[in-house]
């Protein structure tokens, strides 16, 4: 097929969008072929996303939209192991397959037609042949002349194919693409939290036993459908297989599970206030971590739960309620603008903060993340520094250091934990190192009390560099050692979870204490110091004028575009609500106020409370 004739057919199927499923099955597999290059050079140039680019596109008839969108998808989770092989067979040409760009690739003379010259085409077809498990979707364009150049290559392909089998030592072509990028979301084990407020483990091991399911040792892999054991690490964690589904059983409906991911129960337990503290959670919404700490404390206590968001500071009102939770005061505010000498929050002890992350570690964000991985690869490639996605990592990254410095100001707080969902060097052992190196007041807790037995720990070395302006009066003590890293004891301090060797999500926390006694302060509630004038959330009405409110007033923009949890059922790890780049880089420019002294702090902090 003359590559005009390709272009005209591909654009009109695009524009008509017929919805005639009785179509030829030849030229309709070739219109999805065309559509999956269209929808996968428009991911390459930033304009859309996989799901809007397929199942919402307008422009491609309604039946084939599900299958786009899966030919998308498959073909993204395989785009490296694809690139290899196609470039390596000859397919397309190796002096031009450094761009993925159709319009920059021009057609090879020696190579194989309009198939050399775009990439992405080549790799989605590339794709059926050799991973499709029946010859599937070729085949029903065998007569084509895309097929048949497809056809001449075949015997190129499959051997570049064994090829890189061999090199990464798989056994299969499964593990070959495992290996390659990495995916195994079907691994990650139902994991359930037992809420002792409400029942305990062995209540629930019972229920569990009774009726469905048989008790193995915590270790053990889960093999079967109908079997559980208790978690090797964590207390109140009961481990089901992948997939089990408890949305509608009893023992989650009235609040005594709650569905969270293991790694997501790490913060908590890691940071484990007794009964009788006084809690900051700090990015609190849609609140799973909140309710854990309620219930590691016993309702005992008093747990600050402040979000930015109304909505899903809401559904936190409502999950908590729930789950018995009696000692939570929510509080809709940024964060940053709490003033850490206000009262009640000058007398906290600890700080949970599980800050806005960029979620690359959540099994459900992984294909976004193959978008990132795909868009970077593609860059990287062509030679472009000019990087979205690290422009909006470092961004985020200089927020997290931002928050994570304003929660080391509150003047007595013994410990912080700081967790993210992703699996970036830059939020996560960049942060800390910065936080390290700003704030000489704070250490790394060692490991044996930062989850012991948990085998994956932090990464050492150097770190990525954070652009940050720091707060007033605040200097950066290590400064001289630029650039910043972690030694081998710091990182053992630390702990991660890999989503492909732990069957959790992909997750970071960092526990830190303070180095030298807490501040002294007037005991109790004494009044010389200034009330914050935040008065707790409640929902109902103005809700409307309360969100108006928090988006006007987050100075840093960081909150004001994250997505709200509709549910909050599946939430794990708290999905990382995700500032955009401009957002997030909007951050860097604000001043943290933390070091101010307590009387500045308390006259800047007169700020209207944006509850009802
Ligand atoms: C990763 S989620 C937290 C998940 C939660 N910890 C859980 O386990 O359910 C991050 C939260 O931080 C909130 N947030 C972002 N920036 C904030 C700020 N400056 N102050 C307070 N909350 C903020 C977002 O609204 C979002 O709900």
């Amino acid at each position: 097929m003359a590559a005009k004739t390709s272009k005209q057919a591909a654009h009109s199927a695009g524009k008509r969008a017929p919805a005639d499923r009785n179509a030829n099955p030849a030229s309709c597999r070739q219109k999805l072929y065309y559509h999956a290059r269209d929808v996968l050079d428009k991911l390459l140039a930033h304009s859309g996303s996989i799901k809007g680019l397929t199942v919402g596109n307008q422009q491609v008839p309604s039946f084939q939209r599900r299958p786009l969108y899966a030919l998308v998808c498959e073909t993204l989770k395989y785009h490296r192991a694809l690139y290899t092989i196609v470039t390596r067979a000859g397919l397309v040409p190796t002096d031009t397959s450094d761009s993925l760009d159709p319009k920059v690739v021009g057609p090879s003379p020696s190579g194989p037609g309009e198939l050399g010259a775009s990439l992405t085409l080549a790799m989605v077809l590339t794709h059926d042949l050799l991973f499709k498990s029946s010859a599937g979707g070729l085949r029903a364009i065998s007569r084509t002349k895309l097929a048949k150049q497809m056809d001449s290559y075949r015997p190129a392909l499959k051997r570049e194919l064994q090829r890189l089998i061999e090199e990464r030592g798989a056994k299969s072509k499964a593990e070959l693409i495992e290996v390659v990028d990495g995916t195994t979301t079907d691994e990650i084990e139902r994991y359930v939290r037992v809420n002792l407020l409400r029942t305990s483990v062995d209540k629930v091991i019972k229920a569990f036993q009774t009726k469905e399911f048989e008790l193995k040792d915590s270790g053990a892999r889960l093999n079967d459908t109908r079997q559980m054991s208790r978690d090797s690490h964590l207390q109140d964690g009961i481990r089901l297989p992948p997939k089990t589904d408890l949305q509608a059983h009893p023992l989650y409906e009235s609040g005594a599970l709650i569905l969270q991911d293991k790694a997501s129960c790490f913060p908590a337990t890691v940071l484990a206030p007794e009964p009788g503290s006084r809690v900051i959670d700090a990015c609190a919404a849609p609140g799973n971590k909140t309710s854990h700490l309620a219930s590691l404390m016993g309702n005992v206590g008093q747990i600050f739960a402040i979000d930015a968001d109304p909505k899903r500071l809401a559904t936190l009102v409502r999950l908590t309620g729930r789950a018995g939770c009696r000692i939570i005061e929510p509080y809709c505010t940024n964060f940053l603008h709490v003033d850490p000498y206000s009262l009640p929050f000058a007398h906290v002890d600890y700080i949970l903060l599980d800050p806005s992350c960029s979620g690359s570690g959540m099994a459900h964000n992984r294909l976004d993340h193959l978008v990132d991985q795909f868009v970077g690869d593609a860059d990287e490639r062509a030679g472009n520094p000019q990087l979205d996605q690290a422009a909006r990592l470092a961004g985020l990254a200089a927020f997290q250091v931002q928050m994570l410095t304003h929660a080391m100001s509150f003047p007595r707080v013994k410990r912080i934990v700081y967790s993210t969902c992703s699996i970036h060097a830059i939020e996560n052992e960049a942060v800390v190192a910065r936080c390290l190196a700003i704030n000489p007041g704070f250490r790394l807790a060692p490991r044996a009390r930062s989850l012991p037995t948990w085998p994956r720990r932090g990464i050492p070395g150097s770190v990525p560099h954070i652009e940050v302006e720091l707060p007033e009066g605040v200097e950066e003590h290590e400064s001289g050692s630029l650039p910043l890293s972690l030694t081998d004891d710091q990182a053992d301090c630390l702990i991660r979870c890999s989503a492909a060797e732990d069957r959790t999500h992909g997750f970071f926390v960092a526990h830190f204490e303070r180095v030298a006694d807490v501040e002294e302060l007037p005991a109790g509630e004494d009044k010389t110091l200034p009330p914050s004038q935040l008065t707790p959330f409640t929902e109902g009405a103005g809700n409307r004028k309360r969100r108006a409110s928090v988006k006007a007033t987050s100075g840093a923009g960081i909150v004001a575009a994250d997505q709200p949890e509709a549910d909050g059922k599946e939430v794990a790890g708290g999905k990382g609500n995700k500032p955009t780049a401009k957002q997030a880089t909007a951050g860097i420019k604000r001043k943290n106020r933390g070091k101010d002294t307590p009387q500045q702090n308390s006259k800047r902090s007169v700020r209207k409370p944006v509850t009802s």
